[in-house]
């Protein structure tokens, strides 16, 4: 019999409600991710892009099993998470690990490095004898290069990129097949960020890991991952070789994303303020069945794209996109 998919995901959706611009103004929700479909195999890497908003980080809890989804299904290794008793549950978790942007804010300022990091054992693998504990947890801190002297540290007393390392050997220590990393190096200096995605792809070569990279910085999930699934408004609209999709976009959303960074990081960075903020409002253009979701911003649209919504067709060897005109797009 074949093992099944590491991780098949079909079609889920995750709405939420949209904050209230008036006391009287109908309620209303926001389609985070509106019907997006994945795998992965054991061992492979996918970098998920898009603009702060579109839906990424959304789409990570659900693959995680953090949040259940509205519609649709998501399967780790043939389960399907939000079905299964809480024994079965955690089994399952063990085999998923997040990590997340902050790792001062995802980390316990409280708690020692050796409690962090051993903290996924307890919850989820009762079964490793307490004693055996420290040392699954100094084997985990020393896969991502970082000796026993951090075990009786404090998050404060190291730095950010050590703390990331700290975040990831928490992820490490019941021994996933998947990680799943939203955004793991935004928070770090530029220096830093390359030894944190070395690290990536040394577990990768050495684990056997499956990675789910999340990130709006084109050229990290160019440096880590092999596929990339590019998301606008909450739909999936590219997919295949991240080299082959950033070097030659067939959707207008992934070339405007590779042409113009600093546009992009600017409005990234402006939202992130915003966010902090009070939450920003969604995109005004974007109504289910209202034609594509790009049209309103796509220099292509034409006519047709405000009549139909375009599906995810093959236009390569392993890739799809999500545009009438994507062969144009290409030059082709
Ligand atoms: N818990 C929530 N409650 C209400 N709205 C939410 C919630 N989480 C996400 N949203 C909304 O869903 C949409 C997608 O958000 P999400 O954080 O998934 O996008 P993202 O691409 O990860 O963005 P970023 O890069 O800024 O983190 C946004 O409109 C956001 O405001």
């Amino acid at each position: 019999m074949t093992e099944p998919a590491l991780l098949a995901v079909r079609d889920v959706v995750r709405a939420y409600p949209l904050p209230r611009r008036h006391p009287l103004a109908p309620a209303g929700t926001v389609r985070a991710v509106a019907g997006v479909s994945l795998d992965l195999a054991r061992g492979e890497s996918l970098g998920i892009v898009g603009e702060s908003g579109c839906g990424k980080s959304t789409l990570s809890r659900l693959v995680t099993a953090l949040e259940p989804p509205d519609a649709g299904r998501v399967h780790i290794a043939g389960h399907d998470p939000n079905t299964l008793p809480r024994m079965a549950l955690r089994r399952l978790r063990r085999r998923v690990q997040m990590v997340f942007q902050d790792p001062m804010g995802s980390l316990d300022p409280r708690w020692t490095v050796a409690r962090i990091v051993a903290e996924p054992l307890a919850g989820l693998a009762p079964d490793v004898p307490r004693a055996d504990r420290r040392a699954r947890v100094a084997e985990a801190l020393a896969a991502v290069g970082l000796g026993a002297e951090a075990l009786d540290l404090y998050p404060h007393q190291v730095s950010g990129g050590q703390r990331q390392r700290i975040a990831i050997a928490r992820a490490l220590v019941t021994d996933p097949d998947l990680v799943v990393a939203d955004e793991p190096v935004s928070a770090l200096d530029v220096s830093v960020q390359a030894q944190v995605l070395n690290l990536f792809l040394d577990l990768r070569a050495r684990r056997g890991l499956a990675l789910l990279f999340v990130s709006h910085d084109l050229d990290v999930v160019r440096h880590v991952t092999e596929r990339v699934l590019v998301m606008v408004h909450g739909h999936a609209v590219e997919t295949g070789p991240t080299e082959a999709v950033l070097s030659r976009p067939a959707h207008p959303h992934t070339a405007a994303l590779r042409a113009a960074v600093p546009r992009i990081e600017a409005a990234w960075e402006g939202r992130a303020r915003a966010r902090h903020a009070g939450a920003p409002p969604p995109p005004e253009d974007v109504r289910p069945g209202d034609g594509c979701v790009y049209r309103a911003r796509c220099p292509w649209a034409v006519d047709h794209c405000a009549r139909a919504v375009p599906t995810l067709e093959p236009v390569g060897p392993g890739r799809s996109a999500a545009c009438f005109r994507a062969r144009e797009v290409m030059g082709g």
